[in-house]
């Protein structure tokens, strides 16, 4: 494909996202704008791995972002990898409750996009693969109102343990973290979980699900993610339903946390939803729910449920392990968007 290089749209740790647009289009086989993903060599891996993930998980699902194939050019003589993808022109998530001035959204709207990428992460876990980087800004906003999940930069196939489990290493960003993230080096589908409950509480509340001041130390938030039962916060605004949602996410043992698909029939998401707030907010909504059930008090009560492990590790000691990611030379981390993804 011939194509055209637009004006830069978003910043990644290893990559610049602007927009694209077929130079010819004849056969209507690319969209007329798409948002393209470029990164130099210290970059290519990570977008090697999100098409060959993408390609996995291919185009069937609405809740996922799709991608229009590859290439690579020379620019300015840098040799730069390209990822194509479908464009999100309201940008993502994170950007979109910025321009808030820190308000949340509306319940009705949490409760829809919620919906969806907990449609997504089905998807996602279905296919054996576990996205590892799941936070507001990897939610992408599209004009109609729909959000869908994007940069799989860091996803593994679930049970894989690649150069970036060996060692001591943090995947993703430490404020979604799950507990056996931090404190056993483990990735899987029931981290995705986690981080989508965080997800959701910033989605309401406009907060992280923690709290952090900036300038705090590192080390403190990962002990208290990793060690004793301190959880997320959980908005006391938010409906009793949205509160036990969060509290089926918030589960510290990743064996009894649900799984997105046993979640997908919590009547938080398989509800009718009030639909004048979100005619309001301008939303045409792509309604899709599942079929209302009562809420399971336990993942017990599902009975074809099948936790899927990420694979195990040499296990140090919760402490032992949050004291060596904080003796590796850690960034200089700050709070929300000056976290910085090891890789
Ligand atoms: N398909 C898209 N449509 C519109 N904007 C996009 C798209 N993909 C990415 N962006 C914008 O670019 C930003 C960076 O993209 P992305 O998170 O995929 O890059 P990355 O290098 O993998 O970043 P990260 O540091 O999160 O790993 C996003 O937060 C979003 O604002």
């Amino acid at each position: 494909m011939e194509w055209i290089r637009g004006e830069t749209i978003g910043f990644g740790t290893f990559s610049t996202v602007s927009l694209a647009s077929p130079s010819n289009n004849d056969s209507g086989e690319f969209p007329p704008l798409m948002a393209v993903k470029s990164a130099d060599s210290y970059g290519a891996a990570s977008l090697v791995n999100e098409k060959s993930v993408l390609d996995k998980l291919g185009d069937k699902c609405d809740e996922i972002v799709r991608c229009f194939g590859d290439d690579r050019t020379v620019e300015n003589g840098e040799e730069m990898h390209n990822l194509f993808l479908e464009y999100a022109s309201r940008g993502s998530l994170e950007s979109y409750i910025k321009s808030l001035g820190g308000e949340g959204l509306p319940e009705s709207t949490v409760r829809l996009h919620t919906g969806s990428v907990l449609r997504g992460l089905r998807h996602i876990h279905a296919n054996g693969v576990a996205h590892c980087d799941l936070k507001l800004g990897n939610i992408l906003l599209f004009g109609d109102g729909a959000v869908k999940i994007a940069d799989f930069g860091l996803a593994k196939r679930i049970g894989e343990v690649t150069a970036l489990d060996e060692g001591v290493q943090i995947r993703g960003t430490p404020l979604y973290m799950a507990p056996e993230a931090v404190n056993d080096n483990e990735y899987g589908s029931e981290g995705d979980v986690w981080a989508l409950g965080c997800a959701v509480v910033e989605m309401f509340s406009g907060k992280t699900a923690w709290s952090f001041k900036e300038g705090s130390n590192f080390m403190s938030l990962l002990i208290r993610i990793g060690v004793g039962e301190e959880l997320p916060m959980i908005p006391e605004k938010l409906s009793e339903q949205g509160r036990d949602f969060l509290s089926k996410c918030f589960v510290k043992d990743p064996k009894k946390r649900w799984t997105a698909e046993m979640l997908l029939h919590h009547p938080f998401v398989a509800v009718d939803l009030d639909h004048d707030g979100l005619v309001e907010e301008g939303l045409v909504l792509n309604l899709k729910t599942e079929e209302v059930s009562t809420s399971p008090r336990c993942p017990f009560e599902f009975p074809d449920w099948v936790s899927v492990s990420s694979g195990s590790q040499t296990i140090d000691s919760a402490e032992d392990r949050v004291a060596s990611l904080a003796t590796d030379s850690i960034p200089d981390w700050s709070v929300t968007n000056s976290w910085i993804t090891v890789r």
